[in-house]
């Protein structure tokens, strides 16, 4: 029996994507493959200038390549536009018109491609319906809250009936409270609907919340794919740890490795037989935790900042003060080795046909 699990089927697959704003310029996007699996939810992640949007802005057509391929149901539309993509974008603070009701926003682009006003007023109204907005459909944006004005977006980016909405920072405008709140409906709604759905953000907190595949990026390259579980639990690079939060990279012998602060064992320096040494710098109270502060001894400067979450139960039996010299150590099952990270492709793609798959926009056109 092939043991072999076969792959989900992919909605989106992203063949050495690269994208050069400026001849000479590092490119913003460097020859990314991707594939996203169909009815999932996906989260580009990344810090401000990873590429992160750029790729998203390619996907939708919004933005030429400068190289690779992108399928969509393995149909290649790399250099469709984007309105015969079958994507559906839904933008950051929503872009409703102000001056159209929440129906004629949702109906807008049907009025583009000339469906009647009949029509378009039912299929809009439907999907206002669907996503509980229906009684407000003649109420204008400004007469709508935060998350009202959400539900209309999504309602007027479903209306073309796409395969895949793209999301660009969608919840970055809104405040704390509502945020948490709409993410928690963008999930259902995603799931509902059973559309895949791809997410920018720079949020790690709201990729972990929502995504079913998490795609951390830096400098135009992927660092690590996978579920927020294992991103979080097995970092691929000191990139990964770091940007993630809530790990400590430590230089051993082994070679580098990430522990959660969480998973840190701490004890007085009097009582510690064996760690690394260090000093308290700073004690934070959380609530349900407390985060310690402190700098390794002999460490590289780079390096020697390490943090201690402890439950504020576990903090009360020994409450660490700043200045108290303390012994460091972890189980040898959390600790994590970390790999060098992404590399970099070689410039030009080497010629031949060993060394690289077949162009995919020759693939789907051989299946067409
Ligand atoms: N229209 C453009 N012209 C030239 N350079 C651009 C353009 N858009 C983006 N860039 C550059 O490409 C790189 C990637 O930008 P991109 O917007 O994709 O990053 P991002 O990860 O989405 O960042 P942010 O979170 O800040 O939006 C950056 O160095 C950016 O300065």
């Amino acid at each position: 029996m092939d043991a072999v699990t076969p792959l989900p089927p992919a909605a989106v697959e992203i063949v050495a994507l690269s994208k050069r704003y400026a001849a000479g310029a590092p490119p913003a996007v460097d020859q990314i493959d991707l594939r996203i699996a169909s009815g999932s939810y996906c989260c580009l992640l990344g810090p401000s200038g990873c590429g992160k949007s750029t790729t998203l802005r390619m996907v939708a057509g919004h933005e030429s390549v400068s190289g690779g391929d992108i399928l969509l149901d393995n149909r290649n539309i790399t250099n469709l536009p984007a309105a015969a993509r079958g994507t559906a974008m839904m933008f950051q603070s929503f872009a409703l018109f102000p001056h159209l009701t929440a129906l004629d926003n949702v109906a807008f682009s049907l009025k583009m491609k000339g469906v009647s006003r009949l029509e378009r007023h039912r299929r809009a109204g439907q999907l206002l319906e669907r996503v509980a907005m229906g009684h407000l459909a003649q109420r204008k944006p400004g007469e709508l809250s935060g998350g009202q004005q959400q539900r209309v977006a999504l309602a007027r980016a479903l209306i073309t009936e796409p395969r895949v909405l793209l999301l660009d920072e969608p919840l970055s405008a809104l405040d704390p409270f509502l945020r948490i709140q709409m993410r928690a409906e963008l999930r259902r709604w995603q799931k509902e609907l059973g559309l895949t759905f791809i997410h920018v953000t720079h949020s790690q907190e709201e990729a972990m919340a929502l995504a079913d595949t998490m795609v951390v990026m830096n400098h135009g390259l992927i660092e690590q794919v996978g579920t927020p579980h294992q991103v979080y639990n097995h970092p691929a690079s000191e990139f990964v740890a770091r940007f993630m939060g809530g790990h400590n990279v430590l230089e051993t012998p082994g070679g580098l490795i990430a522990v959660r602060t969480d998973h840190m064992q701490i004890a007085p320096a009097a009582t510690a037989d064996s760690g690394l040494a260090a000093r308290v710098t700073d004690v934070e109270y959380q609530g349900t935790y407390v985060l310690i502060g402190l700098q390794l001894e002999g460490a590289a400067p780079a390096r020697s900042g390490v943090s201690v979450l402890l439950p504020e139960k576990v903090f009360a039996t020994h409450p660490y003060a700043v200045g108290d010299h303390v012994g460091l150590g972890w189980s040898p099952s959390d600790a994590r080795p970390l790999g060098p990270g992404a590399v970099r492709p070689e410039r030009e793609p080497p010629a031949g046909p060993v060394s690289r798959p077949a162009p995919l926009s020759a693939l789907a056109s051989m299946a067409a």
